[in-house]
């Protein structure tokens, strides 16, 4: 088996286009990465805006063994909030017997709701939900506090684009409606079915049940809903070879049930560039569109910002990251964070794109949120930053 084995294209396939894509193939090929392919896709793949999505709070924490008081994990995303960011994975309403660390995940979102963290833009706060109880957790605290949130049908932007219509916050404390956080729900797929019975103790068939329930519940509710599918480019249990038309076709499901982001994890950090662009290829030859797709790179093999350049390259600009590169992942031995958001931010602006992110106020946060967690800062671009100011 070669890492660098590149199956032959995908050919796109009629049958599977989920509803979402047959809307944008109506006008132009979603097989084709060409910014001239669509006015959609045109805006998209060409803008210099990257939305970078800060899931340190959520998937960063979640494993740390050392229990985080709650005041911590507020702390931290009060920070986050204040440094350009749009999107802050915030909690993960699962079962506490498997991932206690997310056990304040009610407190977390209730806090958020009654204490709007000051942000220059408006900010959406995602929470994971596997199942019904997930949903029905969030709602019932989302219900207790009507009106202190924005629905989905309440933003007025793209998630690419500086949101005009919700200026920033001129002063700490200042409300708006546009200053509402948006709340998003996020479930979370596998493609393999090892990976799936280990992390939701159940068959891929029976989560994507689960999950319909949870992304239509939440849409039922205004929720933006973001379906991650795990183990894209490389499964702890199965190896390498991870099918990219099996990963397209769950992508296709999730879209169909409703699903408004399909967000890829290479949750092991086993990919490489041409297996991230071979995957690229299979989920464009499935109709998803790249507006509908962010990357969620684990840089375990220190490959992330490679695949972040191949993805950019197919139009992709929605990346996930966590700051001070917290993270691993319980079933991954040797695993390490996702890709830092300093590491990120420096990249993209090497590249001349735009995060809207404030990258020395983000490599304090990265500083600050380690020490406090007693453990070494996983970002290369942190450290260099703080060691440059500090000489
Ligand atoms: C899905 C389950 C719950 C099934 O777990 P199960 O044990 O099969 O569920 P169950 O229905 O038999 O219930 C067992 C107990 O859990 C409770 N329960 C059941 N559901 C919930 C819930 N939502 N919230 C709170 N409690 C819940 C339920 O009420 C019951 O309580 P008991 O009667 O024993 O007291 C479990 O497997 C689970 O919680 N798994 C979560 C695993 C997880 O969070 N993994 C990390 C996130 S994924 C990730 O990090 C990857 C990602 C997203 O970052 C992308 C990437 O990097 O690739």
């Amino acid at each position: 088996m070669s890492l660098f084995r590149v199956r032959p294209l995908l050919r796109c396939n009629a049958t599977r286009l989920c509803n979402q894509s047959r809307r944008y193939l109506a006008t132009s090929s979603a097989a084709d990465p060409d910014p001239s392919a669509g006015t959609n896709q045109q805006r998209h793949a060409t803008s210099n805006r990257v939305r970078l999505v800060e899931v340190g709070p959520r998937d960063g924490l979640q494993n740390e063994k050392k229990a985080i008081p709650l005041t911590t994990k507020i702390e931290l995303i009060e920070k986050l909030a204040k440094v350009g960011l749009t999107d802050i994975e915030a909690g993960s309403f699962v079962a506490p017997k498997w991932v206690p660390q997310m056990a304040e995940s009610n407190e977390v979102l209730e806090y958020l709701l009654k204490y709007p963290p000051n942000s220059l833009n408006p900010i959406a706060y995602s929470f994971l939900a596997p199942n019904a109880k997930g949903l029905q957790n969030a709602l019932s605290i989302l219900r207790n506090h009507p009106n202190t949130y924005r629905t989905l049908d309440q933003q007025t932007s793209s998630p690419y684009e500086p949101d005009e219509a919700s200026p920033a916050k001129s002063a700490p404390g200042a409300e708006s409606t546009s200053g509402k956080p948006l709340i998003e729900l996020s479930v979370f797929a596998a493609a393999t079915e090892s990976f799936t019975q280990k992390n939701l103790n159940c068959s891929i068939a029976k989560s994507l049940e689960n999950f319909k329930e949870v992304i239509q519940g939440g849409k039922a509710h205004g929720l933006r809903v973001r379906a991650y599918i795990s183990v894209v480019l490389g499964c702890p249990f199965e190896g390498y070879d991870v099918d990219p038309k099996k990963v397209a076709e769950i992508a296709c499901d999730l879209m169909e049930m409703g699903a408004d982001e399909i967000a890829l994890g290479d949750t092991t950090g086993m990919g490489t560039a041409p297996r991230t662009s071979e995957l690229l290829r299979a989920m464009h030859a499935a109709g998803i569109r790249n507006e509908d797709m962010a990357m969620h790179f684990h840089d375990t093999y220190g490959q992330a910002l490679v695949n972040t350049a191949v993805s950019l390259e197919h139009g992709i600009r929605s990346f996930d990251s966590s700051v001070g590169g917290l993270g691993g992942c319980p079933y991954s031995p040797g695993a390490t964070g996702n890709v830092s958001t300093e590491n990120m931010a420096y990249f993209m602006e090497s590249l001349g794109m735009d995060t809207g992110v404030d990258l020395e106020a983000l490599c304090d946060i990265g500083d600050w949120i380690t020490k406090e967690i007693g453990k070494p800062n996983g970002s290369s671009v942190g450290k260099a930053i703080l060691g440059k100011r500090g000489a």
